[in-house]
């Protein structure tokens, strides 16, 4: 069997889907993508694929050494997140080949079933109540939100009381019966992060995620030393070589990797067993697509340490299509109570409406995040 064809689509609301054919007409799908960056990892699609092209898409682990090492230049969010949406079409066609999901080719199910988490609030955190009480009704019990808006390096009483306020209500309103994550998203540093982490204390949020920025990973033991709320962190790091530092370190209780951006399911697994090695769980990160969510069920439902896996159904930034619209087997990324089954279908499990995909592909928008500024002009972390 040999690769003859890798076409790449950029679609709403700010994904790409790469469609790789082969001489056997067995297709596969990957979605490489960095959100607002698609042209620039499609560019890089592109740019790796003689590595791939003509050659036996069965042999993933030689292609994804050759993509990655190949180049001299290695790692980071483009190359990492092209290398991803490669190789998921490469498991997702190895799946098809032998006819089983790619769960069954890592050596098969730890577990029945697969617990999700919801976002709610948006960009700038709010209205977290209605959002949560309609999901409950849905059964879901599981939710993530942004942590606050802009916060500068040292900020006032008023921004920090604004912030544990909303969290608050959330207790005072559900009481246990829900759980959630906090998005510090990056926008906090560390010296507002040990405030803003000692007074969410009381509220006992499940982990609070980015508590500083991914280029300041060194605070995580320190953060970490300061609370008993477990840190969260990992989409903003690229390969085993990046993550390697973070568990040396320590600080770090739950990793969230990025299927889409940290080299795809080969890559993923490795980080994932890592992980495990150092008792740190597994939540991966995955505000995009079906693909992505498709990537990161294979790997939750083959490691141990995989607690919570993030969808994007509801998300803020999925404006103009939403997570199962390009999906021809919606029914299998159903949500019980929160949970999801594992995908039955061979490969990656999710079947794309080509159709759909090459008509949102002719009217795609660049998305991008907003530019945030502090008030003083100064740019902020968004
Ligand atoms: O936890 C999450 O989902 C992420 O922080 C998410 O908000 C960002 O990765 C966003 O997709 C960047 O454009
Ligand atoms: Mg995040």
């Amino acid at each position: 069997m040999k690769i003859t064809e890798i076409s790449t689509y950029r679609v709403p609301p700010r994904w790409m889907f790469l469609r790789m054919e082969t001489d056997e007409g067995i297709v596969g799908w990957g979605e490489p993508v960095i959100e607002g960056k698609a042209r620039t990892v499609e560019t890089a699609v592109h740019e790796l694929a003689p590595y791939v092209m003509g050659k036996d898409p069965l042999r993933i682990n030689d292609l994804w050494q050759a993509m990655y090492r190949g180049g001299f230049y290695r790692g980071g969010a483009i190359l990492m997140s092209a290398i991803a949406g490669i190789d998921q079409a490469l498991w997702d066609i190895k799946g098809k080949v032998l006819g089983v999901p790619v769960y069954e080719l890592l050596g098969g199910l730890v577990r029945d079933r697969m617990k999700t988490y919801s976002w709610v609030g948006g960009d700038r955190p709010a209205d977290i109540m209605a959002a949560m009480r309609t999901l409950m009704e849905g059964g879901i019990s599981t939710f993530k939100m942004n942590g606050t808006e802009e916060l500068a390096i040292i900020d006032s009483s008023a921004r920090i009381d604004a912030a544990v306020a909303r969290i608050a209500q959330i207790r005072e309103e559900f009481g246990s019966t829900v759980e959630f994550g906090i998005d510090f998203h990056g926008r906090v540093a560390a010296p507002m992060a040990r405030v803003l982490l000692r007074e969410l204390e009381p509220f006992r949020p499940l982990f609070v995620e980015e508590p500083v920025l991914a280029e300041q990973a060194e605070y995580y033991p320190r953060l970490a030393e300061s609370t008993s709320i477990p840190l969260a962190a990992g989409e903003r790091m690229f390969s085993r070589f990046e993550f390697k530092h973070v568990f040396e370190r320590g600080g770090i209780s739950i990793l969230q990797p990025d299927l889409s951006h940290a080299g795809g399911i080969t890559e993923c697994v490795k980080i994932a067993a890592m992980a495990e090695a150092y008792d740190v769980a597994l939540a991966p990160h995955c505000p995009l697509g079906p693909v992505a969510l498709a990537a990161c069920l294979q790997v939750d439902f083959v490691s141990h340490n995989a607690v919570l896996q993030e969808q994007s159904m509801g998300i803020h930034y999925n404006k103009g299509a939403e997570l199962l619209d390009y999906v021809r087997n919606p029914e299998d990324f159903q949500l019980r109570d929160g949970y999801i089954a594992p995908l039955p279908k061979p490969g990656l499990g999710v079947i794309v409406d080509e159709d759909k995909v090459m008509a949102a592909s002719r009217n795609a928008p660049d998305w991008r995040n907003p530019l945030w500024r502090y008030a003083d002009g100064s740019v902020a972390e968004w």
